[in-house]
């Protein structure tokens, strides 16, 4: 059995967010980015959050968020982590931390040896790291574009901090980039969808089945 901890990201609906604590999730995401498909309201995400047991971990996914939406954010909806998405500054990730006392994760894009450096600094700041696919420059999202990067560019690094591996993980690859990489965690959303923002239950279920076989 795998101790591999998994978060699946950009959930909408609540059939889907049973489908994916009833199958093991350890971690629920919800996207607050309105040019997302995956993107929900704040009243949305409480309702579903409300329905997460005890023992889940409820992300907020946001993208150089300022404070007047982090308020409403935390406020509103019962988190357990924020995940920042976007150029947030090591600083501003410290700011955050302190202003809502809630973990927070920081995603990390790697496309080359050169994007490295960045998750050393994060590591120092961060409660967790993310360490996803770095999106080109002409993409409208910053993530969730299903794109997986050279796992070998990882493989045998370490960080003070646990770290989640993310970008184009699917249930066919996700033992090929455990292998590689030493991740103990995973995060996922397009692979999970049978169009952008559309979850799928069969879809969840057969990821996570995948994982408890590594
Ligand atoms: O999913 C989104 O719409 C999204 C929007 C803005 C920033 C990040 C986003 N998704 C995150 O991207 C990674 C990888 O996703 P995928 O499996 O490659 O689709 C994951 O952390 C998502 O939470």
């Amino acid at each position: 059995m795998s101790d591999l901890s998994v978060k699946i990201c950009g959930l909408s609906r609540p059939e889907h967010v049973s489908a994916a604590v009833e199958a093991g999730a350890k971690y629920i995401g919800f996207v607050f980015f309105p040019k997302s498909p995956r993107n929900v309201s704040l009243e949305t995400a409480r309702d579903l959050a409300l329905d997460v047991p005890a023992g889940v971990a409820k992300v907020a996914l946001v993208v150089n968020p300022d404070d007047a939406f982090l308020d409403a954010l935390t406020a509103t909806v019962p988190l357990d982590m924020l995940q920042l998405h976007g150029s947030e500054p090591p600083a501003r990730v410290a700011e955050i931390k302190a202003r809502y006392g809630l973990p927070v994760m920081k995603a990390v894009g790697v496309a080359d040896a050169s994007d490295l450096p960045a998750l050393d600094d994060y590591g120092r700041v961060a409660d967790q790291l993310l360490v996803d696919t770095k999106p080109p420059k002409d993409a409208d999202l910053p993530g969730g574009n299903g794109a997986a990067f050279d796992w070998t560019l990882i493989s045998g690094r370490r960080w003070p901090v646990p770290w989640m591996l993310a970008g184009g993980l699917t249930h066919d690859n996700v033992a090929e980039a455990v292998r590689v990489t030493g991740a103990q965690q995973v995060d996922l959303s397009s692979a999970v969808e049978t169009a952008p923002g559309q979850k799928d239950s069969g879809l969840i279920r057969q990821f996570l089945t995948a994982t408890k076989a590594i």
